[in-house]
């Protein structure tokens, strides 16, 4: 089957440095895709050659099955919005708008009438008249979304939409942009460095590092089955325990043997186990002492509301473990620093990595 988009191969170069090194990436009708990694990891670069911007060095760069990787950015169709608003302070929203719909060649009428149709879809009828100035850095970045949106655009590339905004807009808008983006249908790729972003609002994170492609999954894929140190560190937090592997489901951290699911990794090798806070279980010391326990030492803890973050000294793993308890947890009152307890790290949670 032919995915509506797909990269194959795509290399790019800035003089010696080494941007991009075969970049493998199909995306599918529907689909909202996030470009995610570290700063300086090739995401703007990528998307910028999607967009035509940039042109790749090596690889294709198909829509449709048709190779589009010669077309200037006009001729591709593509609706783009990025982090700055980019409107035209002495034109108003709606002509905002409608200027994106000249390439069209609409008529002014239907213009008018399609602007007024977009300042509805994004929630801004009543503002149609007012200059960029007038309006907040949202309601801006809502005009720049129905104007990228306007012409019908064969695919919508999101630069970074709303780091420029404060918290609480930022987080109300990702939602608006999701569920336009469903209601649509319309295929995304937005490019964000922030991992709750693109975990709340992708269909699929695409990982980046290093200009290459790390790990690509569904956000509970890279978060519960990640694949890499990398990935693991990056998205969520995770206690990485240095271990060697022992049998296809036990490893030895230290002088322990840890039960874990079966890994792929040969007996003898060096690997890293990871466990997410939240799935560490912290029990009173003495109880349930089954597989994969042992006694810690708590050393502080950090109310956060609706949960209490701690860190403990585990000796016989000779690591600080980070743990999360729910806000109603039983063992909760008993956690004075300096006191003991047991803890657990369940067989199902631990990820066994290549170190
Ligand atoms: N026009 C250019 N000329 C030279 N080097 C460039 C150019 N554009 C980008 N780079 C370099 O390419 C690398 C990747 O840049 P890119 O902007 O794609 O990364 P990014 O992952 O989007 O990072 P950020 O989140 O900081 O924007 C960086 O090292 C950057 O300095």
């Amino acid at each position: 089957m032919t995915s509506y988009l797909s990269l194959r191969g795509v290399g790019k170069s800035f003089g010696a440095s080494r941007v991009l090194d075969g970049i493998d990436l199909d995306v599918e009708p529907g689909e909202f895709v996030c470009l995610l990694g570290p700063s300086g990891c090739g995401k703007t670069t990528l998307l910028r050659i999607v967009c035509g911007i940039e042109r790749a060095d090596q690889g294709q760069l198909l829509l449709n099955g048709q190779d589009i990787a010669g077309l200037p950015p006009a001729a591709r169709g593509f609706g783009v919005v990025f982090q700055s608003y980019a409107l035209f302070p002495n034109l108003t929203a709606a002509q905002n708008i409608a200027y994106g719909l000249h390439p069209t060649g609409a008529l002014a009428r239907e213009m008018a009438k399609r602007s007024r149709e977009m300042l509805d879809l994004v929630g801004l009828a009543a503002h149609a008249d007012k200059y960029p100035v007038q309006l907040s850095g949202g309601q801006q970045q809502r005009v720049a979304l129905a104007r990228a949106l306007a012409p019908n655009p064969r695919l919508l590339l999101l630069d970074e939409p709303l780091s420029a905004l404060d918290a609480q807009v930022r987080a109300s808008l990702r939602g608006e942009i999701r569920a336009l983006q469903k209601r649509l249908g319309i295929v995304t790729i937005m490019v964000t460095h922030d991992q709750e972003e693109a975990l709340s609002m992708a269909d699929r994170v695409v990982l980046m590092h290093d200009g290459r492609i790390e790990q690509a999954g569904t956000p509970g894929e890279l978060y519960h089955r990640p694949r890499t140190r990398f990935v693991a560190g990056f998205v969520g937090r995770m206690n990485m325990l240095p271990a060697t592997v022992l049998a296809g489901d036990r490893v030895r951290v230290r002088d322990s043997e840890l039960h874990c699911a079966p890994v792929a990794l040969q007996v003898g090798a060096q690997a890293t186990v990871g466990i997410r806070p939240e799935q560490v279980v912290v029990r009173r010391f003495g109880d349930g002492l089954g597989a994969n326990s042992f006694a810690a030492r708590l050393l502080d803890t950090e109310f956060l509301g609706n949960r209490t973050a701690a860190r403990l000294a585990c000796e016989p793993l000779g690591i600080e473990i980070e743990a999360e308890l729910p806000a109603d947890h039983r063992v909760g009152e008993a956690l004075v620093p300096s006191s003991m307890v047991h803890i657990e790290l369940p067989q199902h949670a631990l990820s066994v990595l290549a170190r």
